[in-house]
């Protein structure tokens, strides 16, 4: 099997290895195989975007999601490292509101499946961060929404060693309590 999954603290969030082939070139591996990723997950999804975005250390993107066209993502970093947290905000869930953190690195170059119905962001811990993710439905700014990075209610524990940079929009995140939330998917 070219991935080696495993579990998260979230239900449904999962961490894919890829098999990565090295030698005196370099490595070489799949990034993305329609196929494996199937039967390493059992979902059957496709993938209709693929974004990248670049940050400097100390940015954090998020917490975000949409509530049309909600995004399953397929998230990795290809230069530096981040701490990738997903939310569960699927209504009545046991996990609602709670929060997984992985660390996600150019080394051990994981991948993070974050279902539809979850919250995403990141922080970069490195000097600079290429963040690339598949998505499964198509960005629309008018479904976009965003629950605050540090609300209480959520508790994340972000690495952090100085105050974030954060946008506009990220500073007014919304709390739990007025997030929306999905029926299970
Ligand atoms: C996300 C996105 C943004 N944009 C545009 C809108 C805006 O002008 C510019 C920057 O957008 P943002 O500030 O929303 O970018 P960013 O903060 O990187 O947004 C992303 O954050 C992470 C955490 C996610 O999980 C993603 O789904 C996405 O929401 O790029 C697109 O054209 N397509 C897209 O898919």
């Amino acid at each position: 099997m070219p991935y080696t999954v495993s579990k998260t603290e979230l239900a449904g969030v999962l961490v894919l290895e890829p098999k990565v082939f090295t030698d005196s070139r370099g490595f070489f591996f799949e990034s993305f195989n329609q196929k494996d990723f199937a039967a390493a997950t059992g979902l059957d999804v496709t993938f209709v975007q693929d974004n990248h975005s670049q940050s400097s250390k100390g940015v954090l993107r998020g917490l975000h999601y949409q509530i049309e066209q909600p995004q399953g993502k397929l998230v990795r970093v290809v230069r530096g490292a981040v701490f990738d947290v997903s939310v569960n905000l699927l209504r009545n869930h046991p996990e609602f509101g709670r929060w997984a953190g992985v660390y996600l690195d150019e080394r051990n170059k994981r991948q993070l499946w974050i279902p539809p119905g979850f919250a995403h962001g990141f922080l970069v811990l490195s000097d600079q961060a290429d963040f690339l993710y598949k998505t499964t439905d198509f960005y629309s700014p008018q479904a976009e929404r965003c629950l605050a990075w540090n609300d209480p209610t959520v508790g994340i524990d972000w690495p952090l060693e100085i105050e974030p940079i954060l946008t506009t929009k990220d500073q007014n995140g919304a709390s739990l309590t007025q997030a929306d939330q999905f029926p299970h998917m």
